[in-house]
């Protein structure tokens, strides 16, 4: 089975939950906890990308390793995802790396495990294998080889931030989703009152 490293991306602004959704917690476990905790299941290294070391890492189990993110230069706005992955993608070591938002409470040991399967007869072209959904790929779910880093920052010195606009320029393996609700995202209060309910 090949071995992967996993980043966790926890630097969200949460404008539509209204509190901070890293945080949050479902029976008793921050949803950043759940995350970290299933992602340290699965791969050989976990990495949490968040420019708020500080409050979080109370929160990650400790052999998660926390990595700051850094603005960029000449940038104050929040940068999105694209960057924090990117920053994070130079401390990963093995070939692929499993991409996660914290935000994904449905997601199992299972469904990551049997994803993985499919890396190594991905083709050496592919530069990510990821589920997709009837809106486009699940880019925050999924696995990336970590060769696509010269490519992801040539996107992002042009000015790039959005990862649908990245993956649109390059092949990538759709990976089989055993059911949509395995890629419930937790975005709203709503959608949170919907898992509460179980
Ligand atoms: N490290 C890092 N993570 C980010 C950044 N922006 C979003 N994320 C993370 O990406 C994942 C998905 O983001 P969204 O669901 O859009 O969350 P969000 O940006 O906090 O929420 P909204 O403000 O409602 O869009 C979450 O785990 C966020 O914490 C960022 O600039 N840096
Ligand atoms: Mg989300």
């Amino acid at each position: 089975m090949t071995q992967f490293a996993a980043i966790i991306l926890a630097g969200g602004q949460s404008s539509r939950m209204g509190r901070d959704k890293a945080a949050i917690e479902i029976q008793g476990q921050p949803f950043l906890k759940k995350i970290c905790l299933l992602a340290t299941q699965c791969a050989s290294q976990v990495y949490v990308i968040t420019p708020w070391i500080e409050k979080y890492q109370a929160i990650a189990p400790s052999d998660c390793q926390m990595i700051r993110e850094v603005a960029l230069p000449g940038e104050t706005e929040p940068h999105g995802p694209l960057i924090g992955f990117a920053q994070a993608l130079t401390y990963v070591k093995t070939e692929w790396v499993l991409l996660l938002a914290c935000d994904l409470p449905n997601l199992t040991e299972s469904e990551i495990q049997k994803w993985s399967s499919y890396l190594e007869t991905t083709p050496p072209e592919a530069i990510a294998a990821l589920p997709k959904s009837p809106k486009g790929w699940e880019p925050l779910c999924g696995f990336y080889r970590r060769r696509c880093l010269p490519m992801l920052n040539e996107f992002i010195d042009r000015g790039g931030r959005s990862f649908q606009g990245w993956l649109a320029q390059h092949p990538v393996r759709e990976l089989p989703v055993s059911d949509a609700n395995i890629l419930f995202n937790c975005n709203t209060p709503a959608d949170l009152e919907q898992i509460q309910k179980g």
